[in-house]
């Protein structure tokens, strides 16, 4: 049985994932520059691990080089990818170290390369539909596994990308939440829509850090509270994680007991 990897993409607070068995590096070449991805086994499942800042931090949300994780990925044979985010709650109801399975994006960058059609290639123009871009079958096992561990997860969020590298304003908070926005992360797009174009499934989970600008006013921004509630919430992040992983190997061994294929 050949089992395609799961791919999982993490950033601040994930530079690696210990839970990985014969983990090792490599440098993937793609034809959009190359990246690093770490491959291993997490119970029994192939699992390719990409950190987008680096495992020094030291790319800013603005300069990761999405579409090279993306093709990198998928020439990896990755079909289904796990992000996890980080993010400012715009939401006044959501409180620092909430969870939030993503179901939609706004896009307020200007600075990316957002797309793997440039009207270049031979296939043209290509218009890639981004309706259920957070794929509804990943959303709901990462839900189902937070729900067996007893972790709560909101169902649910728009999560609005800046280019950052600073935070927002107040007042761009403001215009996110009037235009729907829950969340506010820097790194969540173009990563699903590159996704979406590559073919993938795609779903994120976001980990809510402090409360976006000026939501509670008076309140600074600061990395030490962002640092001090990753300290608390990574682990649940990757609790959930751990529980749909392992999920996937029993369905895995169920399906090689019962000598048939994927459930995909
Ligand atoms: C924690 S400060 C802002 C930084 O954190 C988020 O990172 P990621 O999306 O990779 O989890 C945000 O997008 C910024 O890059
Ligand atoms: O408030 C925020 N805004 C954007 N990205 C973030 N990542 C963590 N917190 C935030």
């Amino acid at each position: 049985m050949s089992l395609q990897p799961l791919g999982i993409i993490a950033g601040t607070g994930f530079y690696d994932l210990d839970a990985l068995d014969d983990a090792h590096s490599q440098t993937v070449d793609t034809a959009y520059g190359q990246t690093s991805v770490t491959r291993g086994s997490w119970h029994g499942q192939p699992v390719v691990f990409v950190t987008r800042h680096g495992a020094g931090h030291d790319v800013p949300p603005h300069r990761v080089n999405y579409r090279a994780i993306i093709r990198a990925l998928a020439d990896l044979g990755v079909r289904d990818v796990l992000a996890v985010n980080v993010t400012g709650g715009i939401d006044p109801d959501l409180e620092a170290g909430e969870l939030v399975c993503i179901d939609d994006f706004l896009d307020f960058t200007r600075l990316r390369s957002s797309t793997f059609h440039d009207g270049e290639g031979p296939e043209g123009v290509v218009h890639t539909d981004v309706t259920t871009a957070y794929d509804p079958g990943l959303r709901r096992e990462l839900l189902e596994a937070a729900s067996s561990i007893g972790q709560p997860v909101i169902d649910g969020g728009v999560y609005v990308c800046f280019d950052g590298p600073r935070f927002e304003s107040p007042a761009e908070i403001r215009l996110a939440a009037l235009a729907g926005g829950t969340v506010a992360g820097m790194t969540g797009v173009p990563e699903v829509t590159l996704a979406a174009e590559a073919g993938l499934r795609y779903a994120a989970l976001s980990l809510v850090v402090n409360p976006a600008a000026g939501v509670r006013p008076g309140e600074p921004i600061t990395m030490e509270e962002i640092a001090a509630v990753l300290e608390v919430g990574a682990p649940k992040v990757l609790a959930v994680l751990d529980e749909l992983v392992h999920t996937r190997s029993v369905f895995a061994a169920d399906d090689t007991d019962a000598g048939h294929g994927d459930h995909g």
